[in-house]
C-alpha cells in the first residue's frame, strides 16, 4: 500500500493508495472512527456496483448506515441536494458525533464535502474516489463546493477528510470517456509538477495505457498536490497554481451545458492559456504543441467554440482567482515552473 501523508495545521490524514481496498472499506473506516451513525453518499451509476458491499462491510464493522443516492451527473452538485441530505440526516437522528462517507467521483466528493461541513457546523468525513478525477485530484485537499445557476464551484468550503481511500480497481467500470477526462487531470498536474512527470504523461498514448498506469498516476498526482496543499491550504498563493487551465476551464464547462466534462474543459483551458502566454513570450516555445500532443493522444478535445463569446468573458468575473477585475492566471514559465500572472479582465479580452 501507498500512503500519502497530508499534515496540516490543525489536522492530520491519509490517502491510502492500494489495489483491492474496495474489499476493506469496514476495517478501513475502522482505523479512523469508532462505530457510529454514517450516511453514504453516492450517485445512480456508481451506487448499484458498489453501494451494497461498501454498506455491508461498514455494517459489519458496527456502523449504522444510511444510504443515500443522487442522480448522476453535475446537476446533483446543488444547494438543493446538499439541503435533501441533512435534512434525511437530522431526520435520521444523526449528532455530531456521527460521518458522512462519499462513495464516488468528484460530484459525490465535493457534494459530500459540502454536507459533512455543514452539518451541524461540521461532522467528520471520510472519500472513498472512485473515478480517476477522484483517485489523481478531487478526493485530496479539502475543496468542497456545489454550483449555483451558472456558476461552478461557488458555494462551498475549505473541509478535510479524515481519510481518502483510492482502489484502481474501480476504474474497470468506469466508462472511457471518464476515464479519460481525469487523464485531463493528471496531463495538468504532470506539466505543473516537472518535467520528470511530464516526460511519463508523454508516454501515455492510449486510453489503455492509462488503465495500465493508473495507480503510479495516482501516487505521483496526489503527492505532487498533498505537498502544495501542505504549503497553502487556503489557496493564498501556491494552490492557486492546481488552477492552471480552470479559469477557461470552468467557463467553458458551465457553457457547454453538460456536453463536456470537467477535464475535457480543463483540457480546452490549458491550451488555450498556454498558447497566449506562449504568444507573449512567457511560456516556452513549443509547450502548447507538448501539451496538446499529451491530450490528443486519448482523445482529449483541445479546442471549444465556446472560447472568446461574450458569455465565457462573462464568465471570468466569478473566477476565485479574480482580485478587483484583475485575474491571477496560471502559467508555466517552463514545465515544473508555473507562475501567476495578473491579468486585466479587459486585457483578457484582447489576449483571445
Ligand atoms: N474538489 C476538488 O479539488 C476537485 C478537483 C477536480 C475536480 N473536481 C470536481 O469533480 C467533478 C468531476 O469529477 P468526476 O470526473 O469524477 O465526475 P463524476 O463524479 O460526475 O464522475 C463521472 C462519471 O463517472 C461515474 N462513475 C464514477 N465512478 C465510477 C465507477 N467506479 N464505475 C462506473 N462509473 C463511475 C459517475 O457516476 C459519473 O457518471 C467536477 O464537479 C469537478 O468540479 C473537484
Ligand atoms: O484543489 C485545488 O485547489 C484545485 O484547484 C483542483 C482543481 O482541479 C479543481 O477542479 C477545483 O475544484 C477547482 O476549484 P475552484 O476553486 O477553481 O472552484
Ligand atoms: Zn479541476
Amino acid at each position: 500500500m501507498t500512503t500519502v501523508k497530508v499534515k496540516l495545521t490543525h489536522k492530520n490524514y491519509d490517502v491510502k493508495i492500494e489495489k483491492g481496498l474496495h474489499q476493506a472499506i469496514g476495517e478501513q473506516v475502522r482505523s479512523v472512527w469508532q462505530p457510529r451513525k454514517v450516511v453514504l453518499i453516492t450517485d445512480s451509476n456508481v451506487g448499484p456496483l458498489y453501494l451494497s458491499s461498501a454498506q455491508g462491510q461498514l455494517e459489519k464493522a458496527g456502523f449504522e448506515v444510511l444510504p443515500v443516492e443522487v442522480p448522476a451527473g453535475e446537476a446533483s452538485k446543488s444547494l438543493t441536494k446538499v439541503g435533501e441530505i441533512i435534512s434525511q440526516m437530522a431526520q435520521a437522528g444523526f449528532t455530531r458525533q456521527d460521518g458522512v462517507i462519499s462513495l464516488g467521483g468528484g460530484m459525490v466528493g465535493d457534494l459530500s464535502g459540502v454536507v459533512a461541513s455543514l452539518y451541524m457546523r461540521g461532522i467528520a468525513f471520510i472519500q472513498i474516489a472512485t473515478s480517476l478525477t477522484a483517485q489523481v485530484d478531487s478526493s485530496v485537499g479539502g475543496k468542497t463546493a456545489v454550483n449555483l445557476g451558472e456558476t461552478k464551484n461557488i458555494a462551498g468550503t475549505f473541509y478535510q477528510p479524515d481519510l481518502v481511500l483510492v482502489d484502481s480497481d474501480y476504474l474497470d467500470t468506469l466508462t472511457d470517456r471518464d476515464l479519460v477526462e481525469g487523464y485531463g487531470e493528471v496531463a495538468k498536474t504532470s506539466a505543473l509538477e516537472g518535467q520528470d512527470f511530464f516526460n511519463f504523461t508523454g508516454k501515455i498514448r492510449s486510453v489503455q495505457d492509462i488503465r495500465d498506469h493508473a495507480p503510479e498516476l495516482s501516487e505521483r498526482s496526489i503527492a505532487y498536490k498533498a505537498k502544495v496543499v501542505m504549503g497553502d491550504e487556503k489557496e493564498a498563493g501556491q494552490r492557486q497554481f492546481l488552477n492552471f487551465g480552470h479559469t477557461f476551464g470552468h467557463a467553458i464547462e458551465l457553457l457547454s451545458h453538460g456536453s463536456l466534462r470537467h477535464g475535457e474543459a480543463v483540457a480546452i483551458g490549458m491550451v488555450t492559456v498556454t498558447r497566449v502566454f506562449e504568444a507573449e513570450g512567457i511560456s516556452p516555445e513549443g509547450l502548447t504543441q507538448a501539451l496538446i500532443d499529451r491530450l490528443q493522444a486519448v482523445g482529449l478535445p483541445i479546442s471549444s467554440d465556446l472560447v472568446g463569446t461574450p458569455l465565457f468573458f462573462q464568465h471570468m468575473i466569478n473566477d476565485k482567482k479574480n482580485r478587483g477585475g484583475v485575474i491571477n492566471m496560471v502559467a508555466l514559465a517552463q514545465v515544473g515552473q508555473p507562475i501567476i500572472v495578473p491579468k486585466p479582465l479587459d486585457e483578457i479580452r484582447s489576449m483571445i
